[in-house]
């Protein structure tokens, strides 16, 4: 009797376990940790360094369920061509471990949890801005673009642009030039990030009919794209630093170190179209380029950083100084 009541709590702990897992699943998880570092780099510059930490707290959780609900909705819809594709057939919804319904229901849910999140604890702008991600990502990107032009990506990756915006929302309650600057410098980056992974995976793509760029137009056009994309995006992450004065010269390093590896990377694919190892190593790097360079942006704005930097230029100066007099 004590043996089958223990059986069935276990049993019941593995479906538990298991139910999270799948909603967790449907979530697209991989993704969301960027999305959520470039909106926490985007509130660390707007608060110059003084971020409330309750307040980084809340924005990134009503970051993080709007993400959530939007990639839910998105495996809803797409449920027929992720099906059909290798890359995605074992999804929760594909596979059957989650009913539509049910993935609906869980999707409303997180989006307002979101909303209220975001209303009560940052503020509407924040909020609004949230629920303007999750509908753009799925009317303007999924519904019209993906399964109907090349530029899907181009125009869509304004959605996966609007988590700093959120963040500056929520910290100064409004929208400046360096929010809109870093806007542009992920919807800038959106093209060479996923066009480097539409290589690896355009014969999925083609089987489904979804027109990406490589698919349509082939490797070498694409890599074209990606080689102009890239050349956008690293003078763009410079204007953080001239003419808007947002970031200094410890973010000027980690741009132009990254920015170059940028670069040389998409040359080199841009030169050899059909390479897919350097596809991947374009896409892998992509990820690595926009962490670490939020993490700089991060490193700038803090008290410490402006103490050191001042305190350097004031040793340089006197040295200066000295082999002046000497001479
Ligand atoms: C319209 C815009 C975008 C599209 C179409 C796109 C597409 C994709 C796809 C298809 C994958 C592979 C996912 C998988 O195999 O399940 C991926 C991976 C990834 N994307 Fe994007 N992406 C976009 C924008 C962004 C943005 C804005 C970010 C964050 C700032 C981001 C961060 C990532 C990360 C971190 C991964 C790697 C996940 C892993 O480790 O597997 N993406 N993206
Ligand atoms: C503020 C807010 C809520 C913003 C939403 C941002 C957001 C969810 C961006 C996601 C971008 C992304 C990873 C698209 C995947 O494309 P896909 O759906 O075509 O990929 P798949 O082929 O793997 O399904």
């Amino acid at each position: 009797m004590q043996d089958t009541a223990r059986i069935s709590v276990s049993s019941l702990q593995h479906t538990l376990l298991e139910t999270w897992r799948n909603y967790y699943q449907l979530t697209k998880p991989r993704i969301i940790p960027l999305l959520l570092i470039t909106t926490a780099a985007s509130m660390w510059i707007a608060s110059e360094g003084n971020i409330d930490p309750i307040l980084l707290l809340v924005t990134l959780t009503g970051g993080t369920l709007a993400a959530a609900s939007a990639q839910t909705l998105n495996c809803i819809y797409d449920l027929d061509i992720d099906y059909a594709m290798v890359r995605t057939r074992k999804r929760p919804l594909p596979s059957g471990k989650v009913q539509p319904r049910h993935a609906l229901i869980f999707a409303l849910i997180l989006a307002g949890l979101s909303f209220g999140l975001l209303t009560q604890f940052a503020n509407l702008q924040a909020a609004l801005l949230a629920m303007m991600g999750i509908v753009f990502y799925m009317v303007v990107y999924t519904h019209i673009l993906k399964r109907n032009t090349p530029q899907n990506i181009v125009i869509g990756g304004a959605a996966g642009s609007i988590p700093p915006l959120v963040g500056w929302a929520a910290v100064t309650g409004e929208l400046s030039w360096a929010a809109w600057l870093l806007f542009a410098l992920i919807f800038l980056w959106t093209p060479p990030h996923f066009w480097a992974l539409a290589l690896m995976i355009r014969e999925d793509y083609a089987t489904v009919n979804v027109p990406m760029l490589p698919v349509v137009e082939g490797e070498k056009a694409t890599t074209v794209q990606i080689w102009i994309y890239s050349l956008l995006v690293v003078p763009v992450s410079l204007l953080l630093i001239y003419p808007l004065g947002v970031c200094g010269a410890v973010y000027g390093v980690f741009a132009v170190v990254l920015g170059g590896v940028f670069l040389q990377k998409a040359w080199v694919l841009h030169q050899n179209p059909q390479d897919l190892p350097l596809a991947k190593s374009m896409f892998k790097y992509s990820i690595l380029y926009m962490m670490v360079l939020c993490t700089g942006m991060v490193i700038d704005s803090l008290p410490i950083t402006h103490q050191m930097v001042q305190a350097c230029t004031g040793h340089l100066e006197t040295l200066m100084g000295m082999v002046l007099n000497m001479s």
